[in-house]
């Protein structure tokens, strides 16, 4: 692989096809970057010195005549714990990627499921958490959930994302490797397909592409059509959405002028789920201001996390019976320029050989119902359920 491959456009699916365990992929319909083998990590705390470590890092890498140096990777969403991230030894570009070709089925059996918490304690923490902002304590807040599963068969993180990246072209689809690096046990992938875009920096343009309030899609057209339209009317997952663009324009704010939020959210589809989405923009006030810089100031948004943020945290922690890791972090990529792309962490799983762990969320506000909480986050376990051949209905 060379430094820069130009797209050839003999080549279907480029990029995606070259994939292999450890290498770490990033891309949409409209280009894919795919990184291989190490020059440095960078796996540090993720605190204030995390983007200047990083601008650093790619200086020494071109200084050490590595051209052109890419630093990619993942962000947990807690704060203090590592970054996953590393200037790749080889980078590959492709402009324009095109659909990916449908891969083939894979069915797998299921040999067990553990779900954390169980669906009922999900539902009674989302209860818990509508009682503390109706008391007043925090004013949305988002709950996940996972699910532990061991299939029958092995599971190829490469198969699982030509799967994604064919049934979500428009998402950003991803592979980060996970694997610890004192270990000689099998490869551990993060595989996902998120349809967030939480910062892009190109020269002075600067999107965000927040979504929050969902509702999942129906395989009936009509009633497909009606559920996008009850999510737009919907006051509640409108009062959900107005927290994340509020809290995105009041942190891109200091940074950027010509900051431009659309007075009302669109409603955008993924194969499995439909969510109201604000496409914000602004331009850059300085350039040594980072896509790093910007998404570190961005995270972790209320469409994760909550607000007040505090508060948000306070209930996850006491609420949530794992560890988030990466998953609601952030993935993607930043150059010497400062110019990069992070999507949000969602719609993932990481995947080990035999056991996968998949993770789904939802925003909670004062009007949200348990069971309806409880649904959109089995609606979005569907995207990985689906990608890995495992019966959707775990
Ligand atoms: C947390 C997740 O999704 C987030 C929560 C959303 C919501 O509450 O409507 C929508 C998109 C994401 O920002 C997830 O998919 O796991």
């Amino acid at each position: 692989m060379n430094q820069t491959t130009p797209v050839r456009p003999d080549m279907f699916c480029p990029l995606l096809d070259d994939y292999r365990c450890g290498d770490f992929f990033f891309g949409t319909a409209h280009g894919r970057l795919l990184a291989r083998d190490t020059l440095a990590r960078i796996r540090r705390p993720v605190d204030a010195q995390l983007a200047a470590e990083v601008t650093t890092s790619l200086r020494t890498a071109r200084e050490g005549g590595h051209d052109n140096p890419v630093a990619v990777g993942a962000l947990p969403f807690h704060a203090g714990q590592d970054s996953n991230l590393h200037i790749p030894l080889t980078v590959a570009r492709s402009a324009a990627a095109g659909i990916a070709p449908a891969p083939r089925p894979t069915g797998r059996g299921v040999l067990a499921v553990s779900r954390l918490p169980e669906p009922e304690q999900y539902a009674a923490g989302v209860a818990r958490a509508v009682a503390a902002i109706r008391a007043g304590h925090a004013r949305k807040i988002v709950l996940a959930r996972a699910l532990d599963i061991t299939p029958a068969d092995p599971v190829d993180p490469a198969e699982v994302l030509a799967h994604l990246v064919h049934h979500d072209p428009h998402a950003f689809g991803f592979a980060v490797s996970v694997t610890p690096r004192d270990t000689t046990s099998a490869h551990r992938t993060l595989v996902g397909a998120s349809p967030e875009l939480l910062l892009s920096r190109r020269g002075k343009h600067v999107v965000s592409h927040p979504l929050a309030g969902s509702i999942p899609r129906s395989p009936d057209p009509r009633e497909d059509k009606a559920r996008a339209q009850s999510l737009q009317a919907s006051a509640k997952d409108h009062d959900e959405h107005s927290h994340v663009t509020e809290g995105i324009a009041a942190a891109l704010l200091p940074h950027c002028r010509k900051l431009h939020v659309p007075a009302a959210p669109s409603v955008v589809r993924t194969a499995t789920m439909w969510h109201l989405a604000t496409r914000i923009t602004a331009e850059l006030r300085s350039p040594d201001t980072s896509s790093l810089d910007l998404a570190l100031a961005l995270h972790p948004t209320p469409a994760v996390c909550g607000s007040p943020l505090a508060a948000a945290h306070a209930v996850i922690a006491a609420s949530e019976p794992f560890d988030r890791g990466l998953y609601t972090g952030m993935v993607g990529w930043c150059d010497e320029s400062g110019d990069g792309e992070w999507a949000v962490t969602i719609r993932c799983a990481e995947i080990n050989h035999r056991n996968v762990r998949l993770f789904a969320g939802a925003g909670i506000v004062a009007d949200s119902c348990p069971e309806s909480e409880l649904a959109e986050t089995s609606a979005k376990f569907q995207t990985m359920l689906n990608a890995l051949g495992l019966p959707n209905t775990l």
